[in-house]
């Protein structure tokens, strides 16, 4: 069963004024769907990875390297896309590469055989994968637009209230905050806030690297007992181990730890207790599942990161989830912020009291929807953007916007 070519197409899709730490995003999140056809039987296998324009310039480099191959062998993929890469590429960029490919290529296995892609990474031990509500710091609309339908959430109560709508809607069971927007006490405050409104609710904040270490270390003391951990405070690895050793919670990660290679320097160092995987930067399906193991052997926990994305992506993160089975915390998912959009046909991804059924068909489970993805091709064609500018955005509103961290 080899390939016969990988289609790749870039989209566009909307996406809410959501901010971070170092800037807002824009009214177009960029994505890239991968189709891989295969020459025997027409199959078509389905992948998503982030669709700013370096990412698709490697996957156009290593289209031509892996026409011939068979779907199955994904260590001999992944060498031909290192090989057509070149030995200067970074490692990220090859995982990355790789991972959209070995997705669609597990889709097409799980076609195959007639199972769902769980099932190929060993079975899943779990029906439902749970998401937490992801909230975010946003305006009520992008500059000279309607507000939308989420509204402004720039205070603890419109935090709150942000936190409500995504739980009655989807049944969220816990929740995390991305943090680094505002001081930390106006951050601390929205912490309590959804402590008093969501009491049985673990909560989490990660305000990606925008602390100093004394500052995590006060913000880890006003919120002892409230966070079931503390998300990238601080950047570095001995800057995470000095919070880590006063904390009264698990410091995570998804930024310090991103690579095999970096999780020995940041164990021994006493950095980080919860690892945050994420197939996309960590290699693909097969590799992340791995990352669990390693957790296990290591006492660290494990939950998972996620950019925004559309149901392609939320379909192999719950089968990789679902087959994983040290993953214990729910999952990160951007997946409300932009679900209108998806191109995926609707029906099989959903939420279930925050948890999302794994996918019982073969393969990923979903259906490509070709009239969302050419108007999202066509968006992405007519919006002439090529990268996620965060910084670029919130200057256009604060000229004087400095994104260096820490802030504060
Ligand atoms: O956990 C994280 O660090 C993220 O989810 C990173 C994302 O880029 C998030 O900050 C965002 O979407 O602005
Ligand atoms: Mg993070």
């Amino acid at each position: 069963m080899r390939i016969r070519d990988l289609e790749i197409t870039p989209i566009a899709f909307a996406d809410p004024p959501l901010l971070n730490s170092w800037g807002v995003h824009e009214p177009l999140a960029l994505r890239c769907v991968l189709q891989l056809h295969t020459e025997e039987e027409g199959l078509v296998g389905l992948g998503e990875c982030p669709g700013d324009r370096p990412a698709l310039d490697r996957l156009r480099a290593v289209r031509s390297a892996i026409r011939g191959l068979s779907v199955y062998a994904t260590s001999r993929i992944e060498r031909a896309v290192q090989e057509a890469l070149g030995e200067g590429i970074r490692p990220i960029d090859r995982r990355s590469t790789f991972s959209a490919i070995e997705v669609a290529c597990l889709d097409v296995q799980g076609k195959l055989a007639g199972q769902p892609v769980s099932e190929l990474l060993g079975g899943a031990v779990r029906d439902a994968v749970p998401y937490s509500a992801y909230l975010f710091y946003k305006w009520a609309g992008h500059p000279g637009q309607q507000p939308d339908d989420w509204g402004a959430a720039l205070d603890p109560a419109g935090i709150v209230e942000q936190a409500r709508q995504l739980i009655d809607r989807y049944g969220f069971a816990s929740i995390k905050l991305k943090g680094g927007v505002f001081p930390p006490d106006e951050e601390i405050a929205a912490i309590h806030a959804l402590r008093e409104a969501f009491p049985g609710h673990p909560l989490r904040i990660d305000p990606n690297t925008a602390w100093t270490v004394p500052t995590s270390a006060s913000v880890a003391a006003a919120l002892d007992g409230v966070l079931e951990y503390l998300e990238d405070p601080v950047a570095g690895v001995a800057e995470m181990a000095e919070v880590a050793r006063g904390a009264g919670m698990p410091l995570a990660t998804n930024m310090c730890v991103v690579s095999f290679d970096t999780i020995a320097p940041a164990v021994s160092a006493g950095a980080v207790q919860v690892v945050l995987s994420d197939h996309h930067y960590w290699g693909g399906l097969a590799r992340t599942r791995q990352l669990g193991a390693v957790c296990e052997t290591l006492g660290l926990g494990l939950s998972m990161h996620s950019n925004s994305h559309l149901g392609i992506s939320l379909a192999a993160m719950t089968h990789l989830a679902a087959a994983t089975p040290n993953l214990t915390y729910a999952c990160d998912t951007h997946y409300p912020w932009n679900a209108a959009d998806d191109v995926v046909v609707p029906g099989v991804l959903r939420f279930e009291n925050g948890s999302v059924p794994v996918p019982t068909g073969p393969g990923l489970g979903v259906t490509l929807d070709h009239d969302v993805l050419d108007r999202l091709h066509r968006q992405y064609a007519d919006s002439g953007r090529q990268v996620r500018d965060d910084t670029g955005y919130l200057r256009t509103v604060q000229p004087d916007f400095d994104p260096r961290l820490p802030r504060w």
